[in-house]
C-alpha cells in the first residue's frame, strides 16, 4: 500500500526544507506528520504513542536548530519517528524494523542527524555532553548539542551520573526533559512526584511567568547577554530558593514547565534557549499518543500495539482455530504468583518493564511483594541481594539486554556474596524488530565465567514452571539464572503440575546413531524440528535438551561424547562464549575428540527483523540445523538412484 504524505510534508526531504517554511506553516507540519505516523504505524507496526507526543518537539527542534551541525539525541528512541521523518526517510518509513529496511531507532550509520546509536535509556545527556565537550575542545562555540530525555528515562542512575557532571562542565548543551508521566507503564518514584509537584506548584509557575516575561524582553535577533543571564538568575532566586529546584541545585539553568504541544511557544522558546551557553535544562509536559485519542487514554498499550485498524482502533490479533501457546512472560507472570501462594518469601521486582515481563499480574494482587522500580537494572539487582539478605527468594526479571546494565551489580552484589537471586532474564535470544540493542545475545556468555551463579534455560513452558519452581526451593542456595525468549512457548496445556529439577540435569529427547544435537532453551524446539526433517532423509540424530550451561550435565556429556563422533551444539545466543563454547572446553578437559559444529548467533551484530528471519539469516533454524547436520554427514549419506 503506498501512503501519501501530507502536501507540505511530502515537500520536506531534509530540515533545511523545513526551515524555508513560516512559523504559522508549522501548525500544518505537525498534523501531517502525526497523521502520517499514524498511516504508516497502523499497516507496518512500531513503537507509536511516544513519537506522537513529541510531534511539536521535533518539527520545533529541526526548525529552530542547525542540524545535523547542531547535534540531536534522542534517548531511547522510540519516540524518533518524526525525526526520521523529516530527515529524509519519509519515503523509506514503511521499511521501519523490517529485514534489511531502516531501524527503529536512530542508527549512525542510518543518518548524518542520527547523532548516537540508542535503543537502551538513560545515555543521552552522556553522549550530548561528550558532544558538547569535543565542540568546546574543538573551538566549535557556536554548536548546539541538545539531549531530549523522557522522565521514565530520567529515573535512571546513567541520567543522574550526567546530570551531576554537566552542571560542572564547561559545555554547551539543552537537556529537553519530555515529561508525560508516563513509562511504558505509568511512571514511578519520587522524580516523578518532584517533576508533576514542579507543573502543578504555584510558585513554580510564577517562576516560569517571570523567566519567560525576561525572554519575551529579548530584542529579536540579539543574543542573550550576560547581564540578561544575571537577572534571570535573580528571577529564579527570587520566587524560589535555588536549592529547591533539583535541577538548579546541580547546577544546570531550570526552564519550564512549558506546554510541549504549543509548537509557537516551543519554537520561540528553542530559539531563546539557544542564546543561553553552558548547561541547560527545559522541562516540557506532553501527552503520550498525542492526537490519537485511544492512545491518550491507554498509553501503556499503545506504546507498541502491532498493527491496528486506524479508524475504528482495532487492535489485530493473528486469526487463531486452534488452542495457542502462552507468551513465555505470561508463564513467568502467572507462575511466580503460584509460587508465592506457596511461598511466603517470594517477591518480585522488575526495573521498568511490569506488562513487558508480567511481573504485572503480581504488583496487582500481591502489591506489597512485587515492585516495578522504574529504568533501574542495577539498582534491581542490588536491591534484589539486599532483600534476598533478609532470606527473601526474590525474582527479578529483567530483559536480557537491559541486564548487561547490571553485570557488575550481578558479580559484586549477588554472586560474590552467594545470595540466591532468582534473574529471569526474559527476551534471551534473538528478539526481532527491535534488533542489535535488544537483542539478548551475550547473557549466557557474560554470566558463565562468574563462580557461584547456575545459569538455565527452559524448551518449553513446563521447564520454565519447573525452573522456577526449583529455584526458590530452600535447598538452593545460589544465584540462579533462568532464561527465555520473547514470544510464544510450544504448550497450549502449559499449567502442569510442579517437578523439581536438579539442578545441572539435562534431558534426553530422542536417542540416534552417528550424531548429537544439544540444545540449549528454545531453539530446541528447532532442533525437534529438523529432526523430522532428517528421519525423513533416513538419518538419525540424537537430540539433548541440556538446559543447564552452568553446571553442565557431565553424566550426560560423558554418554554423549562416548556415543558420538560428531555433535552440533544450538543455543540462542553468541556462540562465542556460548553453550558451543562449554561443551568444547568440556570434551578439552577429558580428551575426547569429535567433530563440532557450534550454531548460534555469531559473532557480528545482527539487526532487525522477523525473528524467523533472523534465525535463518544466522543458519540455527530447523532448515539451518537440518542442512548442518546434512553436512556433517555427508560421508553417511547413500544415495540410492
Ligand atoms: C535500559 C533500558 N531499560 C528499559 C527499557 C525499555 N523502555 C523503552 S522505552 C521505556 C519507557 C521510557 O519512558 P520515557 O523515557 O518517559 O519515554 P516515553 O515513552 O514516555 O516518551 C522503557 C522502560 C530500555 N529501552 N532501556
Ligand atoms: C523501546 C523499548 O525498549 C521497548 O519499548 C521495547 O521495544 C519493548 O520490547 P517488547 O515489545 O519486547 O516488550
Ligand atoms: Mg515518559
Amino acid at each position: 500500500m503506498n501512503i501519501k504524505a501530507g502536501q507540505l510534508l511530502s515537500q520536506i526531504d531534509n530540515p533545511a526544507d523545513l526551515r524555508k517554511l513560516s512559523k504559522e506553516q508549522l501548525h500544518q507540519v505537525c498534523e501531517e506528520l502525526r497523521q502520517y505516523i499514524i498511516d504508516v504505524v497502523s499497516v507496518h507496526g512500531g513503537h507509536f504513542a511516544a513519537s506522537l507526543g513529541v510531534v511539536e518537539l521535533t518539527v520545533a527542534l529541526h526548525y529552530i536548530f542547525n542540524t545535523p551541525y547542531d547535534q540531536l539525541v534522542w534517548d531511547v528512541g522510540h519516540q524518533a519517528y518524526g525525526h526520521k521523518i523529516l530527515t529524509g526517510r519519509r519515503d523509506v518509513f514503511p521499511t521501519n524494523r523490517k529485514y534489511k529496511g531502516i531501524s527503529g531507532f536512530p542508527k549512525r550509520d542510518e543518518s548524518p542527524y542520527d547523532t548516537f546509536g540508542v535503543g537502551h535509556s538513560s545515555t543521552s545527556i552522556s553522549a550530548a555532553l561528550g558532544m558538547a565537550m569535543a565542540s568546546h575542545y574543538k573551538g566549535e562555540f557556536d554548536r548546539q548539542h541538545i539531549a531530549v530525555i523522557g522522565d521514565g528515562a530520567m529515573t535512571a542512575g546513567m541520567a543522574f551520573e550526567a546530570l551531576n557532571h554537566a552542571g560542572v562542565a564547561n559545555a554547551n548543551v539543552l537537556i529537553i526533559l519530555n515529561d508525560n508521566c508516563m513509562s511504558i507503564d505509568p511512571n514511578v518514584g519520587a522524580l516523578k512526584e518532584y517533576l508533576t509537584d514542579i507543573s502543578t506548584s504555584p510558585a513554580y509557575n510564577k517562576l516560569r511567568d517571570d523567566v519567560w516575561n525576561l525572554l519575551g524582553k529579548l530584542p529579536v535577533g540579539k543574543k542573550f547577554t550576560r547581564d540578561m543571564a544575571s537577572k534571570l538568575e535573580a528571577s529564579v532566586k527570587g520566587v524560589v530558593s535555588k536549592s529547591s529546584n533539583l535541577f538548579e541545585a546541580l547546577k544546570l539553568r531550570y526552564f519550564g514547565p512549558i506546554d510541549g504541544h504549543n509548537i509557537i511557544k516551543l519554537a520561540d522558546t528553542l530559539q531563546d534557549l539557544k542564546d543561553i551557553p553552558g548547561p541547560k535544562l527545559l522541562h516540557i509536559v506532553t501527552t503520550k499518543g498525542k492526537g490519537y485519542a485511544l492512545a491518550e487514554k491507554d498509553q501503556t498499550t499503545w506504546h507498541a500495539p502491532g498493527l491496528f485498524d486506524k479508524i475504528t482502533g482495532e487492535i489485530f490479533k493473528k486469526p487463531v482455530t486452534t488452542p495457542q501457546p502462552p507468551k513465555y512472560q505470561d508463564v513467568f507472570g502467572h507462575t511466580i504468583i503460584e509460587l508465592a501462594e506457596q511461598n511466603d518469601k517470594i517477591m518480585g521486582i522488575t526495573p521498568a518493564m511490569p506488562s513487558g515481563s508480567s511481573l504485572k499480574f503480581m504488583m496487582e494482587k500481591m502489591p506489597d511483594r512485587a515492585f516495578d522500580v522504574g529504568i533501574c537494572e542495577q539498582h534491581a539487582v542490588t536491591l534484589s541481594a539486599g532483600l534476598a539478605t533478609q532470606g527473601m527468594r526474590v525474582f527479578c526479571t529483567i530483559y536480557s539486554s537491559f541486564f548487561q546494565r547490571a553485570f557488575d551489580q550481578a558479580v559484586h552484589d549477588v554472586a560474590i556474596q552467594k545470595l540466591p537471586v532468582i534473574f529471569c532474564l526474559d527476551r534471551a535470544g534473538l528478539v526481532g524488530d527491535d534488533g542489535p540493542t535488544h537483542h539478548g545475545a551475550y547473557d549466557i556468555a557474560y554470566m558463565r565465567g562468574i563462580p557461584n551463579v547456575i545459569i538455565s534455560a527452559p524448551m518449553n513452558e513446563e521447564e520454565l514452571r519447573n525452573l522456577m519452581y526449583s529455584a526458590q526451593l530452600p535447598d538452593n542456595d545460589m544465584p540462579y539464572v533462568i532464561r527465555y525468549p520473547r514470544g510464544q512457548g510450544v504448550m497450549p496445556e502449559w499449567r502442569t503440575p510442579f517437578k523439581a529439577i536438579k539442578t545441572g540435569t539435562g534431558r534426553k529427547i530422542r536417542d540416534g546413531k552417528d550424531i548429537a544435537i544439544l540444545s540449549i532453551g528454545h531453539a530446541g524446539n528447532f532442533v525437534t524440528e529438523a529432526c523430522k526433517e532428517l528421519l525423513a532423509d533416513g538419518l538419525q540424530p540424537a537430540h539433548y535438551d541440556m538446559r543447564f550451561v552452568k553446571p553442565l550435565d557431565t553424566a550426560l556429556l560423558h554418554e554423549v561424547f562416548q556415543t558420538y563422533d560428531k555433535v552440533i551444539t544450538v543455543e540462542d545466543g553468541t556462540i562465542v562464549g556460548g553453550l558451543g563454547s562449554a561443551i568444547l572446553e568440556f570434551m578439552a578437559d577429558n580428551n575426547y575428540t569429535a567433530s563440532v559444529k557450534r550454531l548460534g548467533i555469531p559473532d557480528r551484530i545482527v539487526e532487525h527483523g522477523k525473528p524467523e528471519e533472523l534465525h535463518r539469516e544466522c543458519g540455527y533454524d530447523a532448515a539451518g540445523i537440518a542442512r548442518t547436520t546434512r553436512e556433517m554427514m555427508k560421508d553417511k549419506i547413500t544415495v540410492t538412484v
